[in-house]
């Protein structure tokens, strides 16, 4: 039974006590820098030189420094950069401005899973790594609601690092929703498989395929748009509060019977077995070397295969439809049509 934390299990004067510098302002670093502040804790944020970041940050009140200064003036660094970005920010503008006592945090446990990061001695190393996209955890936190967490210590070295890790958690909203205890494997190694094999590969796949089966059979783009992507959400929403069976419980029989026939005709033994070998793959360190290595490259691989997933007919059909449903809209500064920029 995994074990699970809430609010009152954390103290947040802990991290009150603290000075937090948030390394990087986009999906996970707005959200932690804006909550921790609303929680009265004292944050400021690490920006490289010249970062169309600051701006935003800024415009919120928020302090923004150079990554080397915000680390010398903070006793814990969250670092919320792009994984790929993370160790040689580490070893240029990190790692030089450490001393012992200091809390180096991640959102996820990439870098220390795959040996690209390694802390020094004296050094804490814990992870709060929340189960959802950046944009909701600021979101829900505003809600007065949260995103769920998983936390990990890897290293315990001040031996207050467990209540410290809680207590960040508790400041961004998490333990509202729920915390549960993890490692840095577990977390790494689950993460980058539910995010290639389920809610994002898998799923994008599954959309994709879908769509093209009933536009190249001769059907509308729009309907096939509707019954493959829009409805997606409507049915997920049910899982979501109720799994799986209250969404068998809200469609029709006809539906439930063709899901439990059909369902399986799709995703076989065969899908299974390509889940594992993507497990394999994340396990070994395959994966992280290939995205590694493509990044050091200038990303030749990551840009193609974005341009190419932008360019699927899926996405104009998508952009035209939403158009005429005013409330199906973003509150984030995301713009359409500019993912593969
Ligand atoms: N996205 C998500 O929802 C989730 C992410 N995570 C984890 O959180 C961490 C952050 O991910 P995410 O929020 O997606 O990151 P983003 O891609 O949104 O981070 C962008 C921010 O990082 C800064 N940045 C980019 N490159 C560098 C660099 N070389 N040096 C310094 N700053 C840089 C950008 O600044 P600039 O303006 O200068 O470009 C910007 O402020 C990762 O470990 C990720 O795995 C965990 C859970 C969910
Ligand atoms: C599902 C993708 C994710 O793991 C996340 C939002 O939790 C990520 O890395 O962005
Ligand atoms: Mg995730
Ligand atoms: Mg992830």
């Amino acid at each position: 039974m995994a074990e699970m934390f809430y609010d009152d299990d954390a103290d947040l004067s802990i991290i009150q006590g603290r000075h937090v510098a948030v390394i990087g302002y986009g999906s996970q670093g707005h959200a932690h820098a804006l909550s921790l502040r609303d929680s009265g804790v004292d944050v400021r944020v690490g920006l490289r030189e010249g970062s169309p970041s600051a701006a935003k940050a800024e415009a919120e009140g928020l302090r923004v420094l150079p990554v080397a200064q915000a680390v010398e003036e903070a006793d814990l660094i969250m670092i919320l950069a792009p994984d790929q970005a993370q160790r040689k920010l580490y070893a240029e503008e990190i790692a030089p401005h450490l001393v012992a006592g200091d809390a180096l945090f991640f959102a996820h446990g990439f870098n220390i899973r795959f040996g690209y990061i390694e802390a020094p001695e004296g050094v804490d190393v814990c992870m709060v790594a929340p189960k959802g996209p950046g944009h909701l955890v600021r979101r829900e936190y505003v809600d007065g609601r949260g995103v769920p967490a998983i936390i990990a210590v890897e290293k315990d070295e001040t031996g207050n690092a467990w209540p410290l890790a809680l207590s960040y958690a508790k400041a961004i909203g998490s333990l509202r929703a729920g915390g549960i205890k993890t490692t840095f494997t577990e977390e790494t190694e689950t993460d980058l498989f539910g995010e290639q094999a389920v809610l994002c590969g898998g799923a994008s796949a599954l959309i994709m395929a879908g769509f093209e089966t009933l536009t190249e059979a001769g059907y509308q783009p729009e309907v096939a748009y509707f019954e493959c992507l829009h409805e997606l959400k409507l049915i997920v929403d049910l899982m979501y509060e109720g799994g799986i069976a209250k969404q068998r419980w809200s469609i029709s029989d006809t539906a439930e019977f063709g899901d439990y026939v059909s369902g399986p005709r799709v995703i076989d033994a065969h899908v299974k077995e390509n889940m594992k070998a993507v497990l394999a793959d994340i396990q070994s360190g395959a994966f992280a070397k290939r995205f590694i290595d493509d990044q050091d490259a200038g990303a030749p691989e990551f840009k193609r295969l974005r341009a190419e997933g932008e360019a699927h007919p899926i996405e104009a059909t998508g952009r035209e439809l939403r158009k005429l449903m005013s409330w199906v809209k973003s509150d984030d500064d995301y713009t359409e049509g500019t993912a593969a920029r």
